[in-house]
């Protein structure tokens, strides 16, 4: 990007998410060079729990690092920072002396400790907890998994209080096991998300953790994203490389779309579905059950987004493929739902782990309306895709009621995750959001956020404000709805999500 660097200067990204690993290699200038993924298995112990094997997140890491820097031919020597990506709020607890987790890690979509956060809003803790941490009392965070790990796990708490055990989120843990247990960090990105942190102050809050009677010995250091943690040991890249650049996968992802303005948004598509509007370095506060969370953290400096979670978008698509077997492949699903009868209206609401943002609902449950005797699965299949624009469409709307400058916020929304390359759904979601929708050409945003922060902190790469003239335009989907139509349809999925959510009186 800049001349004067060396070419050796490249960038080592881990981004570890939901349903796989990747690791690419970015060289000076931010091109990608090479690249290797790695699928592991989801483990669904009981109904609600989602776990995974920390060894088999570990094994992928390295397996996936080592084939990256194999295939761009380059040693640890060429690599000037490596970035880390994850899946947020996924808990994991391990011993300090030998690095063994004690638990499987409990992952976010995990909906087990929901009578946990029961208890915490039946003894009205909401408040406090929404003021310092900008989330709400939901099964999703990572604190009540800490809670409940303690609990559940023979002998836990005493080992947490003799200060045996340590916790992090998926970052927390490579960053020990990438440092043989020299570094026990957490960037500030992740710590926004586990229920603890006072988002303001980006320190860990001592009423919530004794609200969740957690020891303070197991919680790691907060950082910046940009900074130093630490060094990788020699032997397993073949080198030591600093690690430098650290962010949960939504926030790293806003920062590869280089969403740096506020009144940007950005909307990831994996399993899940994560729209996050930039605010700032201004904590904004959501009347409409939105949630605010650190963007990222730069020389000390907060900046803050709103952000919007979808539980189930791509996850919905694998039912269709995994769980259903009604197509081979997830692509198959935008030729089916071109097909689909037009005259059918047929909705699916994906609450297969409860609804998230706006409705935030861990019991509600999913649900088909509007089968008829003519119903193939290609209706099936666009209800699945159309799902992911009606809940992108509630929570957009919950965005602009929230914002003081509603056409600034109409005007950069970027998509990115795997199933933005779907064009069917793309070109459903700007008409459902009558709004254009930009698809950039290069589509890893969340290893290039990560990337971007880790080699800013190396100097290899430049301040935003040159980084962002490489963002380029893959393709631009045009809103072309009939008003009336978008809006009838709008009404009747609202009207199959309140047939979802769990009744009042339960
Ligand atoms: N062409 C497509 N149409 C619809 N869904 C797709 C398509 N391609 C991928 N997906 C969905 O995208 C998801 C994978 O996206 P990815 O960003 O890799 O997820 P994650 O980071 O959560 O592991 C899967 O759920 C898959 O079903
Ligand atoms: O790994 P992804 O892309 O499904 O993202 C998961 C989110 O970080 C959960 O909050």
């Amino acid at each position: 990007m800049t001349a004067s660097h060396p070419a050796h200067a490249h960038v080592l990204v881990i981004d570890q998410g939901t349903t796989s690993t990747r690791a690419i290699v970015f060289d000076h200038h931010m091109h990608p060079v090479a690249q290797a993924q790695e699928e592991f298995p989801q483990i669904y112990a009981q109904p609600g729990w989602v776990e995974h094997n920390p060894e088999t997140l570990w094994a992928t890491v390295l397996g996936t690092a080592r084939a990256a820097l194999q295939k761009a031919g380059l040693a640890a020597s060429d690599i000037a920072a490596l970035g880390i990506a994850n899946q947020r709020e996924t808990t994991l607890i391990w011993e300090r002396s030998s690095g063994r987790p004690i638990h499987n890690a409990i992952v976010w979509q995990d909906r087990r400790t929901a009578s946990i956060c029961d208890r915490l809003e039946r003894d009205g803790h909401a408040e406090l907890i929404a003021e310092r941490t900008g989330l709400r009392i939901d099964p999703y965070f990572s604190g009540t998994k800490i809670s409940w790990m303690l609990d559940q796990v023979p002998g836990a708490r005493a080992r947490a209080e003799r200060g045996e055990l340590a916790f992090g989120t998926v970052d927390s843990f490579l960053i020990w096991r990438l440092t043989g247990g020299r570094v026990h960090a957490i960037d500030a990105t992740n710590a926004s998300r586990t229920l603890l942190c006072d988002i303001r102050s980006g320190t860990w809050d001592p009423d919530l953790v004794r609200l969740l009677d957690i020891p303070v010995s197991l919680l790691p250091e907060i950082r910046d994203s940009a900074g130093s943690f630490g060094e990788t040991l020699p032997e397993l890249l073949g080198g030591a490389i600093a690690i430098r650049g650290v962010a949960g996968d939504q926030q790293a992802a806003l920062i590869g779309q280089c969403c740096f303005s506020p009144g940007t948004i950005k909307a990831t598509y994996g399993t899940g579905g994560f729209i996050l509007l930039n605010t700032g370095t201004e904590l904004k506060r959501s009347k409409h059950r939105l949630l605010s969370t650190i963007a990222w953290q730069r020389n000390g400096v907060r900046h803050y987004a709103l952000e919007g979670s979808i539980f189930s978008a791509g996850a919905a698509v694998q039912w269709l493929r995994d769980g259903l077997g009604l197509v081979e492949s997830s692509a198959e699903t935008g030729r089916l739902a071109e097909a689909a009868d037009p005259a059918q209206t047929l909705y699916l609401v994906p609450a297969f782990t409860g609804l998230g943002a706006p409705h935030w609902d861990s019991r509600a449950q999913a649900l088909i309306t509007g089968i008829t005797r003519g119903t193939t699965k290609k209706e099936l299949a666009r209800a699945t895709l159309e799902s992911v624009g009606f809940q992108t469409r509630d929570l957009l709307a919950a965005m602009l009621a929230d914002d003081d400058e509603p056409d600034r916020t109409r005007s950069v929304f970027r998509v990115d995750g795997g199933m933005s390359a779907s064009n069917w759904t793309m070109q459903f979601l700007a008409d459902t959001l009558d709004m254009p929708i930009d698809r950039p050409a290069f589509r890893e945003t969340t290893a290039m956020g990560a990337g971007y922060l880790a080699g800013l902190d190396a100097g290899v790469y430049p301040e935003p404000e040159i980084f962002e003239r490489q963002w380029k335009l893959d393709r631009r989907f045009m809103p072309n709805a009939v008003p009336e139509d978008r809006d009838r349809r709008y009404r009747g999925w609202q009207r199959a999500v309140k047939l979802a959510l769990t009744p009042q009186d339960e």
